[in-house]
């Protein structure tokens, strides 16, 4: 099963691949400012599941959520111990 750790290391590689059909590759091009306004989307997405729908539902809504701020991350340089120290 993928993990947070295999994801970030996966978007790492598809941003230094640049492999064609890539959505990681896209978003990274469009930037930092669009990238941002997915995170809050999904987010906002996360918190209606919650509220209103399924467990499932709200489970899937949290990997998407988890995956754009990988894409973030990766657009800003951060690692994962970046984040890591201050958990
Ligand atoms: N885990 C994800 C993932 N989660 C979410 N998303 C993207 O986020 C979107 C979810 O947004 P919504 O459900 O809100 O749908 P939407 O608003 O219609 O989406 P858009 O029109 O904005 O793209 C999906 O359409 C995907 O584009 C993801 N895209 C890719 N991954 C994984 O990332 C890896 C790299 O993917 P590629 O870069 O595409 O090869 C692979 O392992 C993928 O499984």
């Amino acid at each position: 099963m993928k993990t947070f750790e295999t994801l970030f290391a996966e978007l790492t590689e598809k941003a230094e691949t640049r492999p064609a059909g890539s959505g990681t590759v896209a978003q990274l091009d469009a930037g930092v400012h669009a990238i941002g306004k997915k995170v809050v989307e999904e987010a906002a997405e996360v918190w209606m599941a919650a509220e209103y729908q399924s467990d499932g539902e709200t489970a899937e809504e949290i990997s998407q959520l988890l995956y754009h701020l990988q894409v973030l991350m990766v657009a800003k340089g951060l690692t994962l111990e970046d984040v890591y120290t201050h958990l």
